[in-house]
């Protein structure tokens, strides 16, 4: 089996082409590859399928080829991932699958557009949608948050604290506004760190980037910086839409053991 190996910001991914959807990728199978001491290694798995040949893409055969089959690193699903589009582009044009500069791509949430210009990715996230106020609990305290849906869910957090928490416990939430989980995001100014469902603390979440911008400019259009412990992100809100962009790299192709 072939694969790859990216990452945006420090969002690190395994890339599995598998064109025609012929690979199992059981949840186990993927939690064994993105472990970071026992496989590959990675926040999360993007799987490279056809649209044609994935029933979850069925209603976008036609809007565009290839469809990103996103996993988490505990081998569950999540509807989106910003910086897993970001590499899931990257890989295409690599592996000349696909020309630039703009490249849509069909998810879980709907068609994501990509734009490339140099090591930078931008993407077209869709409009965010404000869920309204909530509470993360961390180390038996409370933060108040607001909840933003941008394809996959989210609560941004203020703290004054940020370098102090520790991320290795995951954040409470209320679980009846979250029934499928939640991905927490802390901020102090323009900076944030992130605990993501079904990984844990990541080096950058690009649909929580886009959360905290939508925070931060209240929703109104404009266009800020997100620093995250693995770079630099910029979001643009026009307001219609969520703009992401930042570098995104493939660092390493190979081949899978045999019997792994
Ligand atoms: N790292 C991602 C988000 C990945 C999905 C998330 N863990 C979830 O379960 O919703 C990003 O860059 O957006």
């Amino acid at each position: 089996m072939r694969f790859a190996k990216g990452h945006g910001t420090g969002n690190d991914f395994v890339i599995v082409p598998d064109v025609d959807g012929a690979l199992d990728l059981s949840p186990e199978r993927v939690a064994r590859l993105c472990d970071r001491r026992q496989g590959i290694g990675g926040d999360g798995l993007l799987r490279v399928v056809r649209t044609a040949k994935h029933p979850d893409a069925a209603d976008q055969v036609g809007e565009t080829e290839w469809f990103m089959d996103y996993f988490n690193a505990d081998g569950s699903y999540a509807e989106m991932c910003g910086n897993g589009v970001r590499v899931f582009v990257r890989y295409l044009l690599d592996a000349g699958l696909a020309d630039g500069p703009e490249i849509p791509v069909a998810t879980r949430a709907g068609i994501r557009r990509a734009r490339v210009e140099g090591e930078n990715v931008t993407v077209d996230m869709g409009a965010p949608r404000l869920l309204g106020p909530s509470v993360a609990t961390l180390g038996g305290v409370a933060y108040p948050g607001i909840g933003v849906d941008m394809g996959n869910p989210h609560l941004v957090c203020a703290t004054d604290a940020l370098d102090a928490l520790d991320l290795t416990e995951a954040p409470g939430y209320d679980r009846t506004l979250y029934p499928t989980g939640v991905n927490v995001e802390f901020t102090e100014g323009a900076r944030m760190r992130v605990y993501e469902r079904g990984v844990g603390e990541t080096d950058s979440c690009g649909t929580g980037a886009c959360a905290v911008a939508v925070v931060a400019l209240r929703g109104a259009a404009g266009s800020t910086p997100v620093r995250v412990p693995g770079g630099l992100l910029t979001v643009t809100l026009d307001g219609e839409t969520c703009w992401l962009s930042g570098p995104a790299v493939i660092v390493a192709s190979g081949e899978l053991a045999e019997g792994f």
